[in-house]
């Protein structure tokens, strides 16, 4: 397939740790427009394979090659499993924070809007000591409704914390993205139904 197809290709890829195979000779793409999402049980090795792919860990090797960047900034926008919310930062700086990370400077009336799209209007100036485990949530959550975010988002558990309401928008909200093109690579727990992510199983190492 051409590269410039692909948000991502991976290949040959495998993973000890602690002397333990978690898993060997994995070979997949993620192409724009599509949704990705590594399946296996507790401890297979799906955070860590994330982790591994974005940089944060070096258990994994093998060959990943991310579509170009742009302008030297990440190829992809990485949501873990812990949100990264500062519980000494308020959700407004939280957020600055965040999309900082990717390059991106946002005006006050973007902030508004991003807290706007998930839930959080009125939170700007609270601190993130001060929010609940779904609200801390959102706040990582509201990267997904800036512009000028990459493209290619991989999440790790994002519908963790959130309410019924939550993870419906957020289901919406991943569909639409890569109906207009976008790519998204993520494990979670929690069955999709407005979602059809392309399973890609951890079978573990032979
Ligand atoms: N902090 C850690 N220190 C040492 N080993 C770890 C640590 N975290 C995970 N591991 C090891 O790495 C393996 C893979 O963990 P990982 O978190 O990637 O699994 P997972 O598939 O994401 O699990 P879950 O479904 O429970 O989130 C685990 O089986 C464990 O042995």
């Amino acid at each position: 397939m051409p590269l410039n197809t692909l948000a991502l290709q991976a290949s040959d890829l495998s993973c000890e740790r602690d002397d333990r195979h978690l898993f060997s000779d994995l070979t997949f793409s993620l192409s724009w427009g599509e949704c990705v999402r590594v399946l296996g049980p507790n401890g297979a090795g799906k955070t860590t394979l994330l982790r591994g792919l974005v940089g944060l860990n070096h258990y994994v090797d093998g060959a990943m090659r991310w579509s170009a960047s742009v302008d030297g900034r990440p190829p992809f926008l990485y949501s873990g499993h812990k949100t990264g919310v500062s519980a000494h930062l308020t959700v407004a700086e939280n957020l600055r924070y965040l999309v900082g990370l990717s390059g991106v400077v946002l005006t006050d009336a973007q902030v508004d809007e991003a807290l706007a799209s998930v839930g959080l209007t009125g939170f700007d100036d609270s601190l993130g000591s001060e929010l609940s485990a779904g609200q801390q949530r959102r706040i990582a959550l509201a990267q997904l409704y800036v512009e000028g975010m990459p493209r290619c988002w991989v999440l790790d558990e994002p519908f963790v914390a959130l309410d019924k309401k939550g993870v419906a928008e957020l289901e919406r909200h991943l569909a639409r993205h890569c109906a207009l093109g976008g790519a998204v690579l993520l494990t979670t727990h929690h069955e999709p139904t407005a979602l059809a992510p392309r399973p890609l199983m951890l079978q573990g190492a032979a």
